[in-house]
């Protein structure tokens, strides 16, 4: 079926559906990821954004049950060069394109990524319409232009879960949030570390390497105050990745604040933007964004450099951060931007990048023992 792709700037693609008619919009943004992609299309983070990959063809290897991020597809749509619909793995459970329908997302396909991807390199991610019905250029550019902008928007509210819950059995466990005012909620107190979650659109991967690193984890609202926090008493705080811009977010930013030097803390992706602003940093929106499997970061302790999985549009500003307080952990080498940041005397560190990988490589899975370190270090 024919559809249209039209770009805020006025660029627009033709191309083909292969999930039905429908549209879609948000911002568009490309990832540079070979394979991974339910991991992508359930990632939390991505809400809001119509994901393009520049890998050339996508769907082979079908999609499984067990490769889901969240609960649901985040993607506001999927743009692909090609569209294999035989997918050919013995894990396979279906294809792409009814996955895709069955949460009623926008695909698209048979349109040149590789120039898209360039346009955005060029003039940065933008807003962006696809559909099947409205073919106009014209009008669909005036359409896209009008869609609200992902900054200064609190998108977090539309990811983060609605009750707490434990992780059992690979999945969540929920629990009623009264439950928690009982003063033994935690299972395995004294033999893990207990750890309180902040859940501003968590990646399932993430709760699966704290579990791995020897951590009870306990998944909570975005907007669990302070106080409820405390009464919790964890062994340390995590903050999770989430969508958007991190500067609207001030309640967030306000909890944190409350919990620092109380409990060791560790962020990834929004949560070390979240903490940057915490400590009295700025962030800023970046050109097109990191989003892939192959980002060289730098750690500055070790010298040693990882490749990373990312996936962000947002970064904290280096120069809004105090150095006294702050220690810069790791550098992107593909643009010197910043990638971590630690703080010995409160125990707080975090990571610009994924850790969890899911998908990407796991050069740097050490983060999470490390956290375990700390929380251990402080109970000593
Ligand atoms: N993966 C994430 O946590 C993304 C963080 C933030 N939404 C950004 O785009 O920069």
């Amino acid at each position: 079926m024919k559809a249209l792709l039209a770009l805020e700037d006025g660029r627009t693609f033709s191309c083909r559906s292969f999930t039905g008619p429908g549209e879609a919009q948000g911002e568009v943004v490309f990832n540079t990821s070979m394979t991974g992609y339910q991991e992508i299309l359930t990632d939390p983070s991505y809400y809001g954004q119509m994901v393009t990959m520049t890998y050339p063809l996508i769907g082979n290897y079908g999609v499984c049950p067990e490769d889901v991020e969240s609960d649901r597809i985040h993607v506001a749509a999927f743009i692909v060069k090609e569209y294999q619909e035989f997918p050919s793995n013995f894990r396979s459970k279906g294809t792409l394109a009814d996955y895709l329908i069955k949460s009623h997302v926008l695909g698209i396909e048979d349109l040149d990524t590789r120039a898209l991807t360039r346009h955005i390199r060029k003039s940065g991610a933008m807003r962006a319409m696809i559909s099947t019905t409205d073919l106009d250029p014209e009008s669909l550019v005036a359409r896209a232009s009008q869609i609200p902008s992902m900054e200064g928007s609190d998108l977090v509210g539309h990811v983060t879960t609605k009750k707490p819950y434990f992780w059992k059995y690979n999945q969540p466990d929920y629990v009623d949030a009264k439950s928690l005012e009982a003063p033994f909620i935690w299972r395995h107190k004294g033999k893990k570390h207990s750890v309180v979650a902040l859940d501003f659109g968590i990646k399932y991967n993430i709760i699966r390497c704290l579990e791995d690193a020897g951590c009870e984890v306990l998944v909570v609202p975005a907007k669990t105050n302070a106080q409820a926090i405390k009464r919790l008493n964890p062994d340390g705080i995590f903050l999770s990745n989430g969508p958007g811009d991190p500067e609207p977010l001030t309640y967030i930013v306000e909890t944190i604040r409350e919990l620092l030097e109380h409990f060791p803390m560790f962020g990834i992706c929004l949560g070390m933007q979240l903490l940057g602003l915490a400590m009295g940093g700025k962030t800023m929106k970046i050109k097109f964004g990191h989003r892939g499997g192959n980002q060289p970061v730098k750690n500055m302790d070790t010298g040693k450099v990882e490749i990373t999985s990312q996936n962000h549009g947002f970064a904290v500003d280096l120069n809004t951060l105090d150095k006294n307080k702050c220690h810069l952990t790791h550098i992107n080498l593909n643009e010197d931007s910043l990638e971590g940041l630690k703080n010995d005397s409160i125990r707080a560190f975090a990571v610009q990048y994924h850790p969890e990988a899911s998908p990407g490589p796991h050069d740097a899975a050490y983060l999470f023992n490390q956290f375990a370190k700390v929380m251990e270090n402080a109970k000593a």
